[in-house]
């Protein structure tokens, strides 16, 4: 998978390249992860990349010609290295809310250019223009675009084949199959007097599997009842259901 980022702050990303999944995917060249900096594109003496906004008000925007240049850097290059016409996607609170099915949706995307806004954004014609697509990781105002990015960038790299070691840990995280995840225990067998649930010391692989899905089920009736709206049950997951709401009934 193949991501440009533009940010003013490039050095932040180090958190994801430098350690983990993703920084392993990386070295192993599953992502490829380059970065534009608007500031590389300033003339002028101050090398400034903000500009103050028509009308007047607190706060500074991106300034444009720096920010595109990046971006038409970054689109060059993604087609370049690809063969492919970017998707380019700008973070904020105005876009369209991240869940997995948009991560999937993004990591299928093919190459990615991703723009952190700083400041008090960027000029609306610029997104007009140049950004395809706007999204946000949820309902809260950061002060830069990178952690956003960073979170879209994490999610993707987990769901590209061969950059989580253990594959069918991907599939198996929550929110893959549309369930929360179910609960998890290792050593030791008891901590403060709780003890780990019988079946999963049993070896039975198809009981253990059958109660995690279980888990799963009821944790997300309990917890977050508006995901199985949306998600059909199949008679077994149904029973199992059932089954978990008779045994939680108060
Ligand atoms: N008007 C403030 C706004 C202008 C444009 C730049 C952003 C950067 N900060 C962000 C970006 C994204 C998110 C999110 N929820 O995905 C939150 N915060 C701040």
């Amino acid at each position: 998978m193949w991501i440009g980022v533009v940010s003013l702050f490039p050095d932040m990303f180090d958190a994801l390249t430098q350690q983990g999944v993703v920084g392993r995917a990386v070295e192993k060249q599953r992502i490829a992860l380059e970065f534009w900096n608007p500031r590389d594109y300033a003339t002028d003496r101050h090398r400034s990349v903000d500009d103050r906004p028509y009308g007047g008000g607190p706060g500074m925007l991106m300034k444009v010609d720096t920010l595109r240049a990046a971006i038409f850097a970054a689109r060059e290059r993604a087609q370049q290295a690809t063969g492919l016409v970017p998707t380019v996607i700008y973070l904020s609170p105005q876009g369209r809310k991240l869940d997995q099915q948009g991560v999937q949706a993004l990591a299928s995307a093919g190459p990615l250019v991703v723009v952190a806004g700083r400041y008090e954004g960027i000029d609306e014609r610029v997104v007009e223009s140049d950004i395809d697509e706007e999204w946000s990781i949820g309902d809260y105002v950061l002060s830069g675009g990178e952690l956003p990015a960073m979170v879209l960038i994490d999610a993707a790299a987990r769901l590209i084949p061969g950059v989580l070691g253990h594959q069918d840990s991907a599939v198996e995280d929550s929110f893959n199959d549309g369930l929360l995840d179910c609960p998890h225990y290792t050593r030791p067998e008891i901590i403060d007097g709780r003890q780990v649930p019988d079946v999963l010391l049993s070896g039975n692989h198809a009981a253990i599997k059958r109660w995690r899905l279980k888990q799963s089920l009821g944790r997300t009736w309990q917890r977050r009842p508006d995901l199985l709206e949306g998600r059909p049950l199949d008679a077994e997951q149904r029973k199992l259901l059932n089954e978990f709401i008779e045994e939680h009934a108060l």
